[in-house]
């Protein structure tokens, strides 16, 4: 039988299977973008909440007009924000569309030391469009061990291969079974500690403490046992801290020197782009957060994120961080100077870097 062939009916069909395969092909995509991404964007879940994302995060601000940040963060511009994360990299990742990305175990920690500048470095880290920072701290080695790695986890902000998550807890620095707990997490992990003068930290630690509980004691008497005597109470929580070579050594045992960075609390408030570019090479990212980020804020006195082009605010750390210090008699910083000479030569050693304390 002769089977009749027409050309424009052949072409109707093809054209109508094409437009067919087109619909679907763009409802499927439009269904998984609103299955993994945009709901993200738009319901702030809590580990937004606990400042994944600088974008999320900003977006939310701008909607509940609060700061969430615990410990007195001013809450970034959107625009400051947006200017830092401009690259497409995170872009894809905070506009939801990163349905790749997942909760991963921290790859670095900033374990310490309190008071040391750890705020202000994770901070300006979180500029990086490959690190993914926790914001608020978690304490899981040292607090909340008993949850288990898989709440730990959960904690985490989403993460594309590639990018490193991180979190801070100054306190891990100083408890003594946090090394062992994380080693046994991780034996590769990159641990970074921000160190600065002992004796500014204590006044720093102790300056935290009276905006709290102003009818505590003085410093002056505080620091020492035996006034008297001039011995130093080496116990004393503000100064005990300071002890680094003492927090070091149980760290050393688990892990090899350079798995641990130090950080100059002095200089990042001198130079943070200069110990940001070390920090950034010792994570194996490349160098992105530069001096272009910053500028000296002169009435906070240290160094705030720069105002990117535009009108928004530049963006400066909270009210706690910076506070003014109480005089300390110089007669008890000279007995602290004795005191801590030896543990910070010791400290120098071990890390193989001279601070410069006095
Ligand atoms: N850029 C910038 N802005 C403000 N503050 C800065 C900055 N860089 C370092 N610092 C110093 O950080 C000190 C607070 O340290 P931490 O963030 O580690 O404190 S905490 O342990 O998290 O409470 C804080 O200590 P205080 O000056 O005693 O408030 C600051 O000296």
């Amino acid at each position: 039988m002769a089977t009749f062939h027409n050309p424009t009916l052949e072409i109707r069909r093809l054209v109508y299977k094409l437009v067919m395969m087109l619909s679907i092909s763009v409802l499927s995509v439009y269904l998984l973008y609103f299955l993994t991404g945009c709901c993200e964007s738009h319901l702030p879940d809590n580990s937004e909440i606990r400042n994944d994302n600088p974008l999320l995060i900003t977006r939310w601000y701008h909607k509940k007009n609060e700061t969430y940040f615990k410990d007195g963060i001013t809450a970034p511009s959107f625009n400051v924000m947006r200017e830092s994360t401009s690259t497409p990299h995170l872009e894809a990742n905070s506009s939801g569309k990163d349905w790749t990305a997942t909760r991963r175990l921290p790859h670095a920690l900033i374990i310490g030391v309190k008071k040391g500048g750890t705020r202000a470095l994770l901070e300006f880290l979180r500029l990086h469009p490959d690190i993914r920072a926790l914001g608020s701290e978690p304490h899981f080695f040292d607090r909340h061990y008993a949850r288990g790695l898989n709440w730990y986890r959960s904690l985490m902000p989403k993460a594309l291969d590639g990018q490193i998550v991180m979190e801070k807890t100054p306190r891990y620095f100083v408890t003594e079974e946090t090394p062992a707990r994380i080693h046994a997490m991780s034996r590769d992990i990159k641990l970074i500690v921000v160190v600065r003068d002992p004796i500014t930290r204590a006044i720093s630690d102790y300056t935290q403490i009276i905006s709290k509980t102003p009818d505590i004691p003085s410093f002056e008497s505080l620091s020492f046992k035996n006034k008297s005597t001039g011995q130093i109470d080496a116990l004393w929580s503000p100064l005990w801290i300071g002890l680094y070579a003492k927090h070091l050594e149980r760290w050393l045992e688990y892990f090899p020197l350079s798995q641990i960075h130090f950080v100059h609390g002095e200089k990042l408030i001198s130079d943070p782009a200069g110990e940001l570019g070390r920090v950034q090479d010792f994570l194996g990212l490349q160098r992105i957060i530069t001096d272009k980020h910053f500028y000296f804020n002169k009435t906070k006195g240290f160094p705030c994120l720069k105002k990117p082009e535009g009108s928004s605010k530049p963006h400066c750390l909270g009210k706690t961080k910076g506070r003014t210090h109480p005089q300390i008699d110089p007669e008890v910083i000279r007995k602290l100077r004795d005191f801590y000479q030896p543990h910070n030569q010791r400290f120098y050693q071990m890390a193989g870097q001279d601070f410069g304390w006095q």
